[in-house]
């Protein structure tokens, strides 16, 4: 698929198939031998090819097992086994005591959980954490995230059914109020907590890819589109203290972001506005205006009219600055865009777009000189920076 690698526009033609050009003829005869077990058989035998052949192997069961590693994971946060351990080692005997768990049930799992190098066996019985599991002690919103996916597991447990569009509701759906159509400005405090808590507990490590990637010591004030509870403006507030800030979003999450200001000492820098960003006109008194995590929940005609209302409503000269995971190249960006294709799929709005989409969308909408701009992560976002 050209561009993006989420859900194709309904509209979308299909391509014929090109002529058989000699990269295509190779591949039918390299899938050829490699679908055949006598080949398979020869290249075993052959020290490199082992090598590769293994590599390929490997690959494909952890594309088999994905779900039962899944599950390995889910359960240690579930438990909370990262957060126990996050202070030190502790035996197996304390960690079933803390977990409620028979000490040979926990022991199972610990060494699944060893296999996958979340956790190590530092001495018998004595268990420490390993990289990928101090990387979740230390990041409540990856804890979070990984809780969060037994609704998205739910919903993918009819994933035919999502792809022939007769799955119906599905709890993503839910999840997300303000994606399902309708008037999302009229959601109230109870339809938008759920999904706002998600977002502020996640943000952390988009922060520091944002601000970490583009420098905003340079504006004077910075207007946070769809800012949820305010996360992002508190920690750009934080490392800019000359920074005024200022959030846009739905009423009832507006009001969420006055409040969790106000506790972190910011309300006299910021102001909060409440209203619906396709078409209440947005506040124009800021130098740069962030969009984390938007565009990528709305199909194009929806991005397009959010687009649209902060061209008219911006002064020329303003910075843009969108900030989502992007379909591209590197292994970062493909996982993150087979991730968050079937989220999007199962959510029923939204598509994981390409760099050249997302500046092709900004261009459209008037907005110039689209650049993009790399993280340190793209599993979690890349950057594309524009002028109003
Ligand atoms: C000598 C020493 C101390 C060390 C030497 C070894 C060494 C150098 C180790 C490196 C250690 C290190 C720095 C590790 C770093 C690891 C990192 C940064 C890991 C990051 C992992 C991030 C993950 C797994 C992120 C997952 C994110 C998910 C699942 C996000 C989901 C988001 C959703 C569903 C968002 C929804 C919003 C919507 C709807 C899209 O708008
Ligand atoms: C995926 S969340 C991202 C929140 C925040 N930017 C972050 O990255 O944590 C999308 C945000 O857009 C807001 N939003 C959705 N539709 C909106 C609309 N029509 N007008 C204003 N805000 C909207 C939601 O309330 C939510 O806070």
């Amino acid at each position: 698929m050209a561009g993006g690698a989420g859900i194709a526009e309904p509209a979308r033609e299909t391509q014929p198939a090109p002529p058989p050009s000699l990269a295509i003829r190779l591949r039918h005869w390299r899938n050829r031998q490699i679908g055949s077990p006598g080949f398979r058989r020869l290249m075993a035998r052959l020290p490199v090819a082992r090598w590769i052949a293994n590599r390929k192997a490997n690959h494909l069961f952890r594309l088999t097992a994905g779900f039962v590693h899944s599950q390995i994971l889910g359960s240690c946060v579930r438990l909370d086994l990262f957060g126990l351990l996050a202070d030190g080692g502790q035996t197996t005997g304390a960690l079933a005591q803390a977990c409620g768990l028979d000490p040979a049930r926990l022991r199972l799992l610990l060494e699944q959980a060893e296999r996958l190098a979340l956790v190590r066996e530092m001495a018998p019985d004595f268990w420490m954490l390993d990289d990928a599991g101090a990387v979740i002690a230390g990041d409540a919103g990856l804890a979070a995230m990984i809780r969060h996916h037994d609704i998205f597991y739910r919903d993918l447990g009819d994933l035919d059914g999502l792809l022939r569009g007769t799955a119906g509701d599905t709890e993503l759906a839910r999840f997300w109020a303000y994606a399902r159509g309708g008037d999302a400005a009229g959601l109230d405090t109870a339809a938008v907590a759920p999904y706002s808590s998600l977002m502020r507990l996640s943000q952390a490590m988009i922060a520091d890819c944002v601000l970490g990637a583009h420098d905003f010591s340079r504006y004077r004030c910075l207007l946070d589109i769809g800012g949820g509870d305010g996360a992002f403006l508190a920690e750009a507030g934080g490392a800019h203290p000359a920074l005024e800030l200022r959030l846009f979003d739905l009423p009832a999450v507006a009001e969420r972001a006055q409040q969790h200001l106000a506790e972190q000492g910011l309300a006299g820098r910021s102001r909060v506005q409440g209203g619906d960003f396709v078409q209440t006109p947005l506040p124009n008194d800021s130098d740069c205006v962030t969009l984390i995590r938007i565009l990528c929940d709305h199909d194009d005609d929806r991005a397009r009219r959010i687009l649209g209302n902060l061209h008219r409503s911006l002064k020329p000269g303003t910075h843009l600055v969108v900030a989502e995971a992007m379909a591209g190249p590197s292994e970062g960006a493909r996982l993150a865009a087979s991730y968050f294709s079937l989220y999007f799929l199962a959510m029923g709005s939204g598509r994981c777009r390409g760099t050249g989409d997302i500046m092709a969308l900004l261009t459209e909408a008037g907005f110039q000189a689209p650049r993009i701009v790399q993280t340190a992560n793209p599993l979690l976002a890349t950057l594309i920076v524009a002028r109003r």
